[in-house]
């Protein structure tokens, strides 16, 4: 549907992007993300004809918007970040007006015209002037006349920014609506936004394309390990020394330090009590499994697969009440969550939770972008002002 291939622009002497390359399938809605200054709308100006690039290509449905703009264009709906309304026009008259500049015949314009109004919530209200009518509103009628022709691919330059918390809903749905016919291209510096509406993100960073992929792949595509936040009830030391035992487990971190000093309170208290007997536990694996009534079947399956001694000293604390809370890292990105529920499950120690853990779309943004950002943000911001 869309294809940008290595696509530079210069403005002047000074960097707008750089090399930027990616492509979009039909169907496909992508939210292009950015701090301030990253080169998004830059990138959406090129995409939509408004712009040339300095350096490379950009193609819609095969179609070269260089060599065949009008085409091209034609396939494309826009909403740039300030929509391009006349607000002494009434919604009917701008909306007609846009028609006329997109070559909708008469005879198409009504039922077109009336398709948008239905679809964008704009019904009753066609005979306002655009001036007298709430931000929201604006953005709808911004959003008709991108749609008005029936292009292919929408590209919307933050088109919730300025609104309030209900208009803002209110778009978010439309667009999720409009997505269903159309590939969109949407620019946000709202990272919920993303996460609600765009099934791809591209990050875009200093003029250039940071990451690519679905919003819940990239922690992973970051480098990170897997990590699972874990509540078990249980003994807190047998807990932890079999998950550390578990092949693929990196370490095992207690999180709630409350109960870890009941928990080892409980454990002392087991230790004294039981001290008057045999110090079976601290004997050696084999010896442990060799002993006639080894206990419980958990602490039997310990010495099995020959766990520490740490863990093999954990049935002395049966006297351990509640739950342990923990975070365990993989020593990769393996999925260790069976592995853990398998364990547990043998020992018969309940998981009451467990959770993936993984890097929040902001985590993420901010270790790509904030070092950079905060080198070239306030400047880039200058520049804009005094060239506009
Ligand atoms: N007309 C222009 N003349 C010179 N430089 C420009 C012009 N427009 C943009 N730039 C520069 O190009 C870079 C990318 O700007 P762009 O507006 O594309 O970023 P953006 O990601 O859309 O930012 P924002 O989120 O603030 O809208 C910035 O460094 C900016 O200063």
């Amino acid at each position: 549907m869309l294809e940008v291939k290595q696509v530079s622009k210069l403005y002047e002497n000074h960097r707008g992007v750089e090399h930027i390359d990616f492509s979009m399938s039909r169907g496909e809605i992508v939210g292009f993300l950015g701090p301030n200054g990253a080169g998004k709308t830059t990138t959406m100006r090129m995409i939509t004809g408004y712009l040339n690039p300095t350096k490379g290509s950009i193609l819609i449905d095969g179609l070269s918007m260089a060599d065949h703009p009008k085409k091209a264009r034609q396939k494309i709906g826009y909403l740039p970040e300030t929509p391009p309304l006349y607000p002494e026009m009434t919604v009917q008259a701008y909306l007609q007006f846009i028609a006329d500049l997109r070559g909708i015949t008469a005879r198409e314009q009504k039922q077109r015209i009336g398709e948008v109004v239905d679809r964008l919530g704009l019904r009753g209200r066609e005979k306002q002037i655009i001036r007298s009518l709430s931000k929201g509103y604006k953005q709808r009628i911004g959003l008709a006349q991108a749609i008005l022709h029936n292009p292919d691919l929408l590209v919307l330059d933050e088109p919730t920014s300025g609104l309030d918390p209900k208009q803002i809903i209110e778009i978010r749905q439309l667009i999720r609506e409009l997505g269903e016919n159309h590939t969109v291209l949407l620019s946000t510096h709202i990272l919920p936004e993303i996460n609600s509406l765009c099934n791809r993100v591209l990050i875009i960073n200093q003029g250039k394309i940071v990451m690519d992929g679905h919003p819940d792949q990239l922690a992973s595509s970051m480098g990170e390990t897997f990590e699972v936040k874990l509540e078990v009830k249980g003994p807190r030391e047998r807990i932890i020394a079999e998950l550390e035992a578990l092949p693929g487990v990196g370490s095992v971190k207690q999180l709630d330090r409350e109960a870890a000093s009941v928990a080892a309170e409980v454990s002392t208290l087991a230790e004294v009590s039981h001290s008057a007997e045999p110090e079976e536990d601290a004997l050696p694996d084999e010896a442990q499994a060799e002993r006639p009534e080894g206990g419980d079947e958990a602490e039997r399956t310990a010495s099995e697969t020959g766990r520490s001694a740490a863990a093999d000293r954990a049935p002395a604390e049966t006297g351990a009440e509640g739950s342990v809370k923990l975070h365990v890292t993989a020593t990769d990105r393996t999925d260790i969550r069976e592995a853990v529920f398998y364990r547990m499950a043998e020992l018969r120690y309940p998981i009451l939770e467990m959770k993936k853990e993984s890097l929040s779309l902001e985590d993420i943004f901010l270790k790509l972008t904030t070092n950079e950002a905060a080198l070239g943000g306030s400047s880039d911001e200058e520049e804009v002002s005094a060239d506009a």
